[in-house]
């Protein structure tokens, strides 16, 4: 007997309906988990929570004979798990920090599609607000933007996975009054976009920016002769190949960007480096309280004297008061040649009386110190299993 796709398909999408119903009564659940935290006190992350819930289902599965591998399993309930933590976070921030206005006003580098805009969405919508795009042309705008009161965020990425320090946005943080405010992490997955045909081999020109098409150079040497043309960034591309509207033209961008402008995907994970993450911070004029029961981060700018061991000295504060260094970057400083000033980001919040108690010790040992912001960590690092 033929098995019938379309009828297999629909048993498909029932259960994976029942699933997202599922989902959902979860989620909500993380809302009386953190109303119940709030009363304890108790940190948002129990790790070892996580570690017995994680391998109880696998011993579960394990029984009940689902066939489900250990490793697909973790994957799932961690990504659950990480929503989880992510709306408690939420929830107690905007307690903390008074509700935030409905709407809010969010400067990014690009036209909207960038991946900058993606995660200024994704901010948004973690903080249930509706996004008023500020699209900008250089982060040094995105800066002005924001102290002008035009935006009430903005936006940047500050390092990449595979192409590291974004320095641009590390300079301009050595001469701004405005306040770190929180991070975000989103996934550079590059793909194939097109007006809607379905064969590859007929694409004979790829329109992108430089950088992405060199991070696809690997899949572009695969193809049979075809034509670069560069674009102003990836999202230009896309709006491009949109208009021209033609079956011989592709753009290499993201898959959300695409759908933004009718785009379809034809070849996805293109890049020659799959994990390919852009680390995002956001700025606003006004500094953030965060909640003692939430994993944070500070991120602090500072100068040492010139002589030796000077770094060194300073850094063992850190060690005393057993704070996590998560970065320590360096750049030079405009007009004062040969001199760096140091970026610290150390797991730790500024309310803790161990974090001022560590600061106030790493004034003796600097010549100049700026907490650029304290602010919740969005990563939520995954716990081992088995
Ligand atoms: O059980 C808790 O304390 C929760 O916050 C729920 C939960 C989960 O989603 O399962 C989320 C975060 C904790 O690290 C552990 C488990």
């Amino acid at each position: 007997m033929a098995l019938d796709l379309s009828e297999i398909r629909q048993q498909i999408t029932q259960i994976d309906r029942s699933l997202l119903k599922l989902l959902s009564e979860r989620h909500r659940l993380a809302f009386d988990v953190v109303r119940s935290k709030e009363i304890t006190q108790k940190p948002l992350r129990d790790e070892k929570r996580e570690q017995q819930l994680l391998q109880e289902l696998i011993n579960f599965s394990e029984n009940e004979n689902y066939q489900l591998e250990p490793q697909y399993i973790t994957q799932i309930f961690q990504k659950i798990i990480e929503d989880s933590v992510l709306t408690q976070q939420v929830y107690l921030q905007k307690k903390l920090n008074e509700q935030r206005e409905q709407s809010i006003h969010i400067a990014f580098l690009g036209k909207r599609g960038s991946y900058s805009h993606l995660a200024a969405r994704s901010y948004a919508t973690r903080y249930q607000e509706q996004l008023i795009e500020l699209s900008c042309s250089s982060f040094e705008q995105i800066f002005e933007k924001v102290s002008s009161g035009e935006a009430d965020y903005g936006v940047l990425p500050l390092e990449n996975t595979t192409s590291g320090s974004i320095n641009e946005v590390y300079d301009l943080l050595q001469h701004t009054d405005l306040s770190l405010v929180g991070e975000l992490t989103y996934p550079i997955k590059h793909c194939v976009l097109v007006n809607g045909q379905d064969d590859l081999s007929k694409i004979d020109t790829l329109y992108s920016h430089p950088q992405v098409i060199q991070q696809c150079s690997q899949f572009i040497r695969s193809l049979n002769k075809v034509h670069i043309e560069f674009c102003e960034s990836s999202s230009h591309a896309m709006q491009l190949v949109s208009s021209l509207n033609k079956p011989n033209i592709a753009a290499l961008g993201n898959e959300d960007g695409g759908h933004l402008y009718g785009l379809t995907v034809l070849r996805s994970n293109i890049a020659n480096q799959e994990n390919n993450i852009t680390r995002f911070i956001v700025i606003a004029r006004k500094a953030i309280t965060v909640s003692s029961q939430i994993h944070t981060k500070t991120l602090l700018l500072m100068t040492t004297g010139q002589e030796a061991g000077s770094l060194v000295d300073a850094l063992t504060v850190f060690k005393k008061y057993q704070i996590k260094m998560t970065k320590l970057e360096s750049r030079p400083i405009y007009g004062k040649p040969w001199e760096e000033m140091f970026y610290l980001e150390i797991e730790a919040n500024t309310n803790h009386p161990d974090t001022q108690a560590a600061l106030e010790e790493l004034r003796q040992y600097s010549t100049y110190l700026k907490v650029l912001g304290c602010y919740p960590s969005e990563i939520v690092k995954p716990v081992d299993v088995r």
